[in-house]
């Protein structure tokens, strides 16, 4: 996709339609924030623990119609009521294209929504059993399962199952579902995932979300010291 034909274009927020006493007043990066352009087919949210990259991703997915917990449009469940009112003041500048199909997949909940997904089975939709799988192993049995063309697609840590090969795994599956007109917003650490070709890189640091380069994030800059210096960085650190 060469022009920007993603389903999601913008995000703006209306911060007069939130509290003032809010906590989402209190996270630096977004406070300030009312406008974020959305300009590849893969997105990544990156920053530190705590910057509100969760928070933003998942007022994305209520707004957009997904369950908070995960799942597809059609899976309605909250086991812990806990969302933001963020998605109230959000709202998103949509594309020309319309999603056949999306899916927000948090490794987080992903034992609620396979436990769901077996409820929802049915003779014609039989369950897989996510369950009798190892997490990283279920885990990526959905992601394959539910990356179809033309979806629009919310991921929040996905490499928290996964090891490092079967992130390439997810990387190669994620490319596959782009090439079919598919688009992505994921929230991650791994320097392996962030290393997506010509994906834009939102870092939610400095106070601000900010458009950074791939060599430039923590993830990416922390991994690279500590491979190439382990024993400086440990002696330093254990000292
Ligand atoms: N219900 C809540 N009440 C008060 N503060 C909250 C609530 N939920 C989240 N926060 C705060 O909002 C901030 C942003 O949280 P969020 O989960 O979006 O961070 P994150 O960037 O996704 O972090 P991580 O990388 O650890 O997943 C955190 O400081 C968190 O403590």
């Amino acid at each position: 996709m060469k022009m920007n034909s993603n389903y999601i274009r913008e995000l703006v927020i209306d911060w007069s339609k939130i509290d003032e006493q809010s906590y989402l007043r209190d996270i630096e990066a977004l406070r300030g924030q009312t406008k974020i352009e959305i300009k590849k087919p893969v997105t990544f949210f990156v920053g530190e623990n705590g910057s509100g990259k969760s928070t933003l991703l998942e007022a994305i997915a209520i707004k957009y119609g997904f369950n908070p917990e995960g799942g597809s449009k059609n899976y309605s469940f909250a086991t812990y009521d806990s969302h933001s009112e963020l998605f109230n003041a959000l709202r998103i500048g949509k594309g020309v294209r319309h999603a056949k199909w999306g899916y927000f997949l948090r490794a987080e909940s992903f034992y609620n929504v396979a436990t769901k997904e077996m409820e929802y089975a049915d003779i014609l939709h039989p369950s897989e059993k996510y369950h009798e799988k190892s997490h990283g192993e279920g885990f990526l049995a959905l992601a394959q399962k539910q990356f179809k063309p033309n979806g629009f697609y919310l991921l929040d840590e996905p490499e928290a199952a996964l090891s490092p090969q079967r992130q390439l795994t997810l990387l190669a599956l994620v490319n596959q579902s782009v090439m079919q007109g598919s688009q992505f917003i994921i929230v991650s650490h791994s320097p392996i995932l962030l290393g997506y070709p010509d994906a834009q890189i939102l870092a939610f640091d400095d106070g601000k979300v900010h458009n950074c380069k791939y060599e430039e994030t923590n993830s990416f800059r922390i991994m690279e010291l500590f491979i190439n210096n382990r024993e400086q960085v440990l002696n330093k650190l254990l000292d």
